[in-house]
């Protein structure tokens, strides 16, 4: 077999030539010359492999092309005789470019399975029994291009778990073949084809519709993708999904007023648009819309199958006028398909199967209703379960169900490793600068449109100020303001901690429920998140710890010094943003913001009870305790706070006849309460930043420990 030069440099003319990112375009085109200037398939094969690799070198992708020589023996990647031989398996002909332009997603006899524990919660999960539930049974089917189909069943059916096989996002065993084309429905393959529109919308309220979807856009479009691309690309999905007269409006929520359900709705799916997917699942789409809405929404997912996308959807009750928008129905009855195949045949098939549908009858709710089991007695579960049996036992001998059949065998009849290869040539994400940047810029524009969150944030610390200054107005130098200190030193610790974990709690849980949807759409790293969270929060916090600092030190003449003034005002600093960040982490474990609430508020509490010293002396507590508040940030902020403020400090003693004098100067004070605090000053110091950083840490560890919830 001999490979002429000149068609390869042809093929690196085409791809020099348009310089596009677009891969789907040059493979077109570079297909087509390749097709008319080699002789036979083979030859057509492999400069498709060369194309193929040559768009890589085109792009640097450094990675592709490492892993590919990792595969290959021979390395060289201009060996054209390697090539040749080694890509008889790839076929790249004209009827798998076909094939590609009208994809199809095949299911064959899947099965999933999940684990459930039975038993009360507080025998633990080890001393649970554990009971295998098959959730899907033997489904094949098959989603075309172009075409709406509609999943129905009644609650419990199902219908999401069918969604969650297909996206790769079960918790159980899922057996059988489920394939994009011909090659097997990755991850990877679904995270570039496909996206999944869950049942509940996620969304910033203070944002509009257009920035909503832009900054989407900024995270999910390719890295180099321009700024008017990323407009343009808003605009058409913004047309798309009809949003057009509400794009400026804010999206709103409970307490601030937005746009309609239905329209927010279209906005989520807006958002799994803006990638232009080819697979479109969406699950329960029309849930609380009202009948109008439902059908203007069903339309409009017809109309985007139209233009050559797979869309599935799970519906419950559909109105009989949305039957008509389906091109293909599957109807789960328990984990079981009892119909799939066109939406109008169904109704034939059921005339058929001695299940006619009444007339005036609603044909998907009657044939829901028939697929469904009745328990609320035994006899009648005995009844719907014998029919169900029976309906799904006929389907599977069924006309319809075998052709099914015949069509997904074909379809995965030459099952390939392109999905090793497809994910080479997925375009390259946002960098993470650019993920951050854009979550950041997110978070900034959301806070400072909330008035009742952005001002708390700066000012709510300065609000104790009133009452510290009223309690203990100017400090002099006696022996009553030794306990005044200590009792300035305790809030100076106490308050700044708490303030935060208002404002965590206030601001946080709608950040990280969309957190939540869009790490599960691989857009960013739980690292990349809380990074970008702290760094959005920590100018508020040096800004509010600065106007309480400097109005508490100065006005209740603490030691008057601008050094130990720098060195009271970063260790408020420093704990006013701690607060935030062990709410945040207790928040990544408990979903509940009212228990996490009070959880970090215990925390916090125990902490200062423990290690601070200024409540009982920790050389007086039990010795365990002594040890563990060797863990507490409390034991070296107190200590940093008390050196900084004892330390060179002289008191007056009153008449040996009017009291006692305690201490003559702030060292002996500390000698008594904190002996290595003024030695220890730059490792307190040190500590006080470690434990900063690894809060941090552990909060990313808390996320990705809990994992993502289902939000649904
Ligand atoms: N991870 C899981 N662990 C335990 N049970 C599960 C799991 N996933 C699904 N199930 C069970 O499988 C069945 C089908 O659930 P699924 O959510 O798919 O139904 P559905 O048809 O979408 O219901 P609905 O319309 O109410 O959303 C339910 O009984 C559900 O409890």
């Amino acid at each position: 077999m001999s490979v002429r030069p000149p068609v390869s440099i042809k093929v690196l003319e085409v791809i020099g030539g348009r310089g596009s990112i677009d891969r789907r375009l040059l493979r077109r085109t570079a297909l087509y010359h390749l097709l008319s200037l080699a002789s036979g398939g083979a030859e057509a094969c492999a400069l498709h492999s060369i194309f193929l690799w040559t768009a890589d070198i085109h792009h640097g992708n450094q990675k592709a092309m490492d892993t590919r020589e990792d595969e290959v023996e021979s390395p060289s990647i201009f060996d054209l005789n390697y090539v040749l031989n080694s890509c008889s398996n790839f076929s790249p002909d004209l009827e798998e470019e076909e094939r590609a332009s009208k994809p199809t997603l095949n299911l064959l006899e899947v099965n999933y399975e999940v684990k459930e524990r039975v038993g009360p919660w507080w025998k633990g999960a080890c001393f649970r029994k554990q009971r295998k539930k098959t959730v899907l049974r033997d489904v094949t089917m098959q989603l075309k291009s172009g075409l709406l189909t509609a999943i129905l069943g009644s609650s419990g059916s199902g219908k999401t778990s069918l969604l969650d096989v297909i996206a790769c996002r079960t918790e159980g065993k899922v057996t059988g073949k489920v394939y994009y084309n011909n090659y097997e429905c990755t991850k990877e393959v679904i995270k570039q084809y496909g996206a999944y529109v869950m049942q509940a919308d996620r969304f910033l309220h203070n944002l509009t519709v257009r920035e909503t979807l832009r900054y989407a856009a900024y995270l999910r479009l390719p890295g180099r993708t321009k700024k008017f691309e990323i407009e343009n690309k808003v605009n058409n999905v913004i047309n798309e999904m009809g949003l057009k007269n509400v794009a400026d409006n804010k999206i709103g929520g409970t307490i601030v007023r937005g746009i309609s359900g239905g329209e927010r709705r279209r906005v989520t799916i807006a958002l799994q648009l803006l990638q232009d997917p080819k697979i479109l699942l969406l699950d329960e789409p029309t849930t609380g819309l009202d009948s109008y809405t439902a059908h203007y929404l069903v339309s409009n997912l017809r109309d985007i199958a139209r233009r050559g996308k797979l869309v599935l959807l799970t519906i419950h009750q559909p109105r009989s006028d949305i039957f008509k928008l389906f091109d293909e129905v599957g109807i789960l009855s328990m984990g079981d398909m009892v119909y799939f195949g066109g939406a109008e045949q169904m109704l034939d098939y059921y005339q058929d199967i001695g299940y006619p549908c009444p007339t005036y009858a609603n044909p998907l709710d009657h044939y829901v209703d028939l697929a469904s089991i009745d328990r609320r007695d035994h006899q009648r579960e005995h009844e719907t379960a014998t029919r169900v049996r029976h309906l799904v036992d006929t389907f599977f001998k069924s006309e319809i169900h075998n052709q099914t059949l015949n069509d997904v065998n074909e379809a995965t009849l030459r099952p390939t490793n392109r999905a090793t290869m497809l994910y080479f040539y997925k375009p390259r994400p946002p960098n993470v600068f650019r993920v951050m940047f854009t979550l950041w810029k997110r978070m900034m524009v959301n806070l400072a449109r909330e008035r009742t969150i952005y001002i708390p944030r700066l000012f709510m610390l300065s609000l104790f100020v009133p009452f510290i200054l009223a309690f203990l107005g100017h400090m002099k130098t006696n022996q009553e303001s030794i306990q005044d200190r200590i009792g300035l030193m305790y809030q100076s610790a106490s308050v700044p901690p708490y303030v935060s974990i208002l404002n965590a709690v206030a601001i946080f849980p709608p950040l990280r429920d969309l957190y939540y949807r869009e790490c599960r759409d691989g857009l960013y790293s739980t690292a990349t998140f809380i990074l970008t969270y702290a760094i959005h929060v920590l100018p508020f916090h040096i800004i509010a710890s600065f106007f309480f600092s400097i109005i508490v030190y100065w006005v209740t003449g603490l030691y008057p010094s601008w050094d130990r003034f720098a060195i009271y005002y970063a260790v408020v600093c420093a704990l006013h943003f701690i607060g935030e960040i062990i709410t945040v982490g207790t928040m990544g474990v408990l979903i509940n913001p009212n228990i996490a609430n009070s959880t970090s508020a215990l925390v916090l509490t125990a902490s200062l009870l423990l290690a601070s010293g200024l409540l009982r002396s920790i050389k007086n507590m039990l010795e365990i305790f002594q040890w563990a508040s060797w863990l507490s940030v409390h034991k070296y902020s107190t200590e940093i706070l008390m050196a900084n403020e004892f330390h060179g400090l002289n008191f007056t003693c009153p008449p040996p006849t009017l009291g006692v004098c305690q201490f003559e100067t702030g060292d002996a004070y500390l000698r008594e309460f904190y002996p290595d605090a003024v030695d220890n000053m730059h490792t307190n110091f040190g500590a006080l930043g470690g434990f900063t950083v690894s809060f941090v840490v552990f909060t990313i560890i808390a996320f990705k420990i809990r994992g993502i919830p289902n939000l649904n």
